[in-house]
């Protein structure tokens, strides 16, 4: 097939034809050959490689008019969710789902809004699949945003490729960082998505704010799990695990959570933990300090216990800082088993509910707008 559509010539170190010998090889299109004469040997029309080369850059050109045209769109649809409630309403935040490639960003947002929960793909679907309305347990409706996965040493010429997933991600009004927890390299991982995130401008706080969620936990064996993957993750070094709670405890955090779903079982239940938002200053105060670290096996937090102190809409008083500087929430999911969704809604839910009052979107380096100084608040919000 290969040989019927295309002239393949070796050319030897002598400038002969000597096919199958080593040394610099040329090919020559049919195509490159019909436009430069008698074959290459007297100038052949355009090399295979040229034809590569053109190709390439055509294809090159037609991305960058796609992607451009991706970002026009979301421009737009970003513009017109603000003004009918979007990130500062009640009803349209985008939550955008990053995390290193791989992880099961997609699986997880298509399981999220798949069958069993709510899903509508119509509104934005026709200009971007991969914004996907999910109902919260409250009932509230917000945007998941899937997105391109980050890689290691992403190459600087990539980095305008990915400009339409980064502006979704600076401006999504909270952000799920999904982790494959089943991955040898988790932490590089982690500290990739971290660094990522920082270059391109996302605010400190909404990094502090972003939920962790620990996919593919049903690749991890349960057993290493508890003995030491968990620890590995999740316990600063020299913390010793304890047994913080007795077994009422953890069937109180059950019933407290049967009202949203039926069929979740007591052991996914009890899959989260989360920071306090009202920790939020603590946690700050860990960015500076990244040794003094806070953590606790979520398996034994109740939910009782996280109220206690935080009120009626907070899931957890304790913090789950992890051995990064930064301190997040965390869920536990199997995308492919469906394990951990509805905690992983619930505790969107939550901080949005905790965001609600104190909502203050960071500005990313993308929609930076100049505004007199002398201008006041309401001036600012009429515009
Ligand atoms: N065992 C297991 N496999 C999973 C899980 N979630 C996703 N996968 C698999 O992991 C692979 C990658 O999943 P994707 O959803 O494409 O990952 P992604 O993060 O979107 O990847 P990129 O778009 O390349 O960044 C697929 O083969 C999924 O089937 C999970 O919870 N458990
Ligand atoms: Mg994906």
């Amino acid at each position: 097939m290969y040989m019927k559509t295309r002239l393949v010539r070796v050319r030897g170190p002598g400038g002969k034809l000597a096919f199958g010998a080593s040394g610099e090889a040329e090919v020559v299109s049919a195509r490159g050959r019909g436009s430069g004469g008698r074959g290459f040997m007297s100038g052949a029309g355009e090399t295979e490689l040229q034809l590569q080369r053109r190709r390439i850059q055509e294809r090159r050109l037609s991305l960058l008019a796609q992607i451009e045209d991706v970002r026009r769109t979301r421009a737009i649809q970003r513009s017109s969710r603000k003004r009918h409630g979007g990130s500062f309403g009640q009803d349209l935040v985008t939550v955008a789902v990053v995390g290193y490639t791989n992880a099961g960003k997609s699986t997880l947002v298509s399981a999220l809004s798949g069958a069993g929960l709510y899903s509508d793909d119509r509104l934005f679907a026709t200009v971007d699949p991969r914004l996907r309305s999910v109902i919260l347990p409250s009932g509230r409706k917000i945007l998941l945003s899937d997105t391109v996965g980050f890689i290691s040493d992403l190459p600087v010429q990539l980095v305008e490729a990915f400009h339409a997933t980064l502006e979704e991600v600076a401006e999504a009004d909270m952000l799920v960082h999904v982790l494959d927890s089943s991955a040898p390299d988790l932490e590089e991982h982690r500290s990739t998505v971290l660094q990522v995130l920082q270059q391109i401008g996302v605010s400190q706080d909404k990094i502090n704010n972003m939920i962790e969620v620990w996919n593919k936990i049903d690749l991890v064996d349960n057993i290493a799990l508890t003995d030491g993957i968990e620890d590995e993750i999740f316990l600063t070094e020299g913390e010793e695990e304890e047994d913080l709670f007795s077994e009422d405890d953890v069937s109180s955090e059950q019933s407290s959570f049967d009202s949203l779903d039926d069929t979740v079982d007591s052991e996914s239940l009890s899959e989260k933990s989360c920071e306090n938002d009202d920790d939020k200053m603590a946690s700050e105060e860990s960015i500076a300090e990244p040794v003094e670290m806070k953590a606790m096996n979520s398996e034994l937090l109740p939910e009782d216990h996280f109220r206690e102190s935080n009120g009626p809409e907070a899931i957890s008083t304790s913090a789950c800082t992890l051995t990064e500087p930064v301190s997040t929430c965390h869920v536990k999911t199997s995308a492919v088993a469906g394990t951990g969704l509805q905690e992983l809604l619930q505790l969107i839910d939550t901080k949005l509910n905790g965001q609600q009052t104190v909502v203050q979107r960071s500005y990313g380096p993308f929609d930076r707008k100049w505004r007199p100084s002398s201008m006041d608040d309401e001036k600012a919000a009429e515009q």
